[in-house]
């Protein structure tokens, strides 16, 4: 079939790549010049694993194309996948003038009939929104139908969960797009759940926020724990035995960050808002989240209260392993703090300390290596559960670091060992180990 995807960010990219090794003609769209050459290249602009090498066999193959012209993008082509960005906007709602302005483009380009499909998380009846702004900017009369198709991969597993996914999602209230729409994942032989528009949209914001309360829920009780001497990760894997909660996503930890939860959580409660229904629950879950990602400053505070020129070596940047996105990161705010305390930063991470130049303060000193960023520092403090840093020996924190103290924001480590190596460690939701040091 001839596909094409309009944005290639994250979601963009990893579906056409994915859509054109599956078979189908895919025309990736950018109006970002700079990247529709790289990846004319077959250079990714995003870190992904195993996306590069997917993007070169298909271009050599002659299945799949980039371009930043609309009127090449959308020739010939019976499939127009939406997937710009619909960042947070001031007040919290989604910001939807990326996808206007992509509906536009396909209204003054469009060349023949075609299905709309949009991959971009937006609010519930954005899509008879699509249908309404491109038909009202067409020139020609063309029958344009809008198909919901929200995605749910993740960064640094997008490959693997594009084709290994628990479902997809159509939602459309024209049984024939919904039909045709289907045949283009015919191959991938995974669930497929067909729906209305309106549910289609919200079952996108109702997993992401049900996914971020589950996280919100299992910090609180970890910072309950805390002060009660019990330790969340017992407590937590005595609750996601019982099949009806599930062991995933209860690691607590500096709370959630990433492009998704926190202006996904914030967009529902905006939706919310607009139909006068107060979510308090996800309100709650926002509010828990924001005084965790501060948690660790507070913790280190409370052991080192004055932070004037002691020196700080952070290990990881991302939101998450095996990913170079600083979007919404917890390290942000946590070395922001750090700094204004007076205290000097040296960071590091394996592949997002480029992009962390943009978000943090100038002042972060950037090291190549984990012994580096160990070596004469006051005290660590671990942001991201990298495999590298997880598996960093803990007596190289004796030998590298001033003083052996460490601040974990994600358990990377087991207590026991942790005080059998001799540290001070204090991690999230467990008690603190090796305090008479
Ligand atoms: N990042 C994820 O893991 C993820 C997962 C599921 C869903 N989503 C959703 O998918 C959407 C895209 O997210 P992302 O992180 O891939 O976005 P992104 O911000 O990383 O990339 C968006 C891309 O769209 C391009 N663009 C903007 N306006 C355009 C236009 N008018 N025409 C053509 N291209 C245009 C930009 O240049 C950019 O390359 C969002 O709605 C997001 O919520 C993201
Ligand atoms: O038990 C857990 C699980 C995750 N996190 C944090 O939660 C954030 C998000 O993690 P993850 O969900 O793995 O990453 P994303 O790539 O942001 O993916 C989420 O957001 C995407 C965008 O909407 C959705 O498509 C995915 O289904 C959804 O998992 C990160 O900061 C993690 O560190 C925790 O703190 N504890």
């Amino acid at each position: 079939m001839k596909i094409s995807v309009i944005g290639t960010g994250y979601v963009g990219l990893v579906t056409g790549v994915c859509l054109s090794e599956t078979g189908h003609e895919v025309t990736c769209l950018d109006i970002d010049e700079k990247k529709v050459q790289s990846m004319r290249n077959g250079i990714s602009p995003i870190y992904e694993p195993g996306l590069d090498e997917m993007m070169k066999r298909n271009i050599e193959e002659n299945r799949l194309f980039f371009t930043s012209s609309y009127e090449e993008g959308l020739a010939d082509k019976e499939f127009v996948f939406i997937a710009v960005g619909t960042p947070q906007s001031k007040d919290g709602s989604a910001d939807l003038q990326y996808l206007n302005n992509a509906c536009r483009s396909i209204a003054e380009s469009i060349q023949n009939d075609v299905i709309v499909i949009t991959k971009s998380t937006v609010p519930v009846g954005t899509n008879e929104h699509v249908k309404r702004t491109i038909e009202s900017h067409m020139s020609r009369d063309f029958s344009i139908s809008v198909v919901s198709n929200p995605e749910f991969l993740r960064e640094g597993s997008a490959i693997h969960d594009t084709f290994h996914g628990d479902r997809i999602v159509i939602g459309s209230e024209d049984e024939e797009s919904l039909e045709r729409v289907k045949k283009i994942y015919q191959s991938f032989e995974l669930p497929i759940l067909t729906t209305d528009l309106r549910s289609a949209e919200m079952i996108k914001y109702a997993s992401n926020a049900f996914l971020a309360t589950k996280i919100s829920f299992i910090n609180e009780l970890g910072n309950l724990c805390e002060r009660l001497g019990a330790n969340i990760e017992n407590v937590a894997k005595g609750m996601g035995m019982d099949q009806r909660i599930g062991s995933k996503f209860l690691n607590a930890g500096v709370g959630y960050g990433g492009s998704c939860f926190p202006k996904d959580t914030n967009a529902l409660l905006s939706i919310g808002n607009s139909v006068e229904y107060n979510m308090s629950i996800i309100q709650s879950v926002i509010d828990t989240n924001e005084k965790q990602q501060r948690i660790i400053v507070d913790k280190i505070k409370q052991f080192i209260p004055d932070l004037t020129n002691k020196k700080v070596g952070v290990l990881g940047l991302a939101f998450k392993p095996n990913t170079d996105d600083m979007r919404d990161a917890p390290s942000i705010k946590v070395i922001r703090e750090l700094v204004d305390s007076g205290a000097d930063v040296y960071a590091y991470d394996p592949i997002a300390a480029e992009n962390a130049r943009i978000y943090l303060p100038g002042a972060t000193v950037y090291r190549e290596s984990i012994d580096e960023t160990l070596q004469d520092m006051d005290f660590a403090v671990i942001m991201t559960d990298w495999k590298q840093i997880k598996e960093y020996p803990l007596d190289q924190f004796r030998t590298q670091l001033k003083n052996p103290v460490v601040f974990d924001g994600r358990n990377c480590f087991p207590l026991a060992e942790a005080a059998s190596h001799g540290l001070q460690y204090h991690s999230i939701g467990r008690p603190s180990v090796g305090l008479d040091l």
